[in-house]
C-alpha cells in the first residue's frame, strides 16, 4: 500500500487548538482538490459511531488528553488507503502532535514533503475556541479543556516543527490575518512543491 500513497504528496498541517487549520484544509480542497484528513474529525466520527473504543476516545478528548498514537495512526492510515487511487495529495490535519507520532507515520506511510505552520497567538486561539464552542457542540470547546489543549500543544506538539525544521520542510504561516490572506500564504507554499 505505501507504493500507491508514495506519489501522492503528504503535506502535515500542524497548529495549536483554533489556529485554523480546519479553515486552510477547506480551502486547500477548493483550490487543489487534494484528500483533507483531520485526525480529530477522524476520532470525533468513532465517537458518533457509539463504538465501545469511541467511548474510550470521548473521555480522552474531553479531557484535551491524547488519544494513543496507534490509534490515530491507523486510522488515518485506512483513510489514506482508501484513497490512494484517487489523491494526488494528503492533507494530514492535526497530526502528528509529538514527535513520535511523526516518526511512526514515516516508518508506515511515508514521509511529508511540506508541513504547514498555523500559528496564531495563545489569546487569538483561546477567542476563536470559545466563539466557535458557541455553536460547535464539541465537548472539548469549553474554557478548563481549551487550557489543557494549549498547555499540550506547547509541551508536545511545539517541538515537532523543530524536528522538521532541519530538514527544510516547515512553511511557517501568519494566521493571525484575515482567512483569505492566510490563504494567499498557504497557497504560495503549496505551490512552490514540485
Ligand atoms: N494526532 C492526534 N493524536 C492524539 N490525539 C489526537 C490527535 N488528533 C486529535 N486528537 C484528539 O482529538 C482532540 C481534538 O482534536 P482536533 O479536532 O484536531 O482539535 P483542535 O485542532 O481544535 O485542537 C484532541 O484534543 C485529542 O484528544
Ligand atoms: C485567520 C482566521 N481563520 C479563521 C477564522 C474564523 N474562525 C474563528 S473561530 C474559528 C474556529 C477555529 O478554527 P478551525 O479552522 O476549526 O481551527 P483548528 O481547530 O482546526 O485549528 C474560526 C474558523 C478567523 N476569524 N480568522
Ligand atoms: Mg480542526
Amino acid at each position: 500500500m505505501a507504493d500507491k500513497i508514495k506519489d501522492a504528496k503528504i503535506i502535515f498541517v500542524v497548529g495549536g487548538p483554533g489556529s485554523g487549520k480546519g479553515t486552510q484544509c477547506e480551502k486547500v480542497v477548493a483550490k487543489y482538490g487534494y484528500t483533507h484528513l483531520s485526525s480529530g474529525d477522524l476520532l470525533r466520527a468513532e465517537v458518533s459511531s457509539g463504538s465501545e473504543r469511541g467511548m474510550q476516545l470521548q473521555a480522552i478528548m474531553q479531557k484535551g488528553e491524547l488519544v494513543p498514537l496507534d490509534t490515530v495512526l491507523d486510522m488515518i492510515k485506512d483513510a489514506m488507503i482508501a484513497k490512494a487511487d484517487v489523491s494526488k495529495g494528503f492533507l494530514i490535519d492535526g497530526y502528528p502532535r509529538e514527535v513520535k507520532q511523526g516518526e511512526e507515520f514515516e516508518k508506515k506511510i511515508g514521509a511529508p514533503c511540506l508541513l504547514l505552520y498555523i500559528d496564531a497567538k495563545a489569546e487569538t486561539m483561546v477567542m476563536r475556541l470559545m466563539k466557535r464552542g458557541e455553536t460547535s457542540g464539541r465537548a472539548d470547546d469549553n474554557e478548563e479543556t481549551i487550557k489543557k489543549r494549549l498547555d499540550l500543544y506547547y509541551k508536545a506538539t511545539e517541538p515537532v516543527i523543530a524536528f522538521y525544521e532541519s530538514r527544510g520542510i516547515v512553511r511557517k504561516i501568519d494566521s493571525e490575518l484575515p482567512v483569505d490572506e492566510v490563504f494567499g500564504h498557504v497557497a504560495k507554499a503549496i505551490d512552490a512543491l514540485k
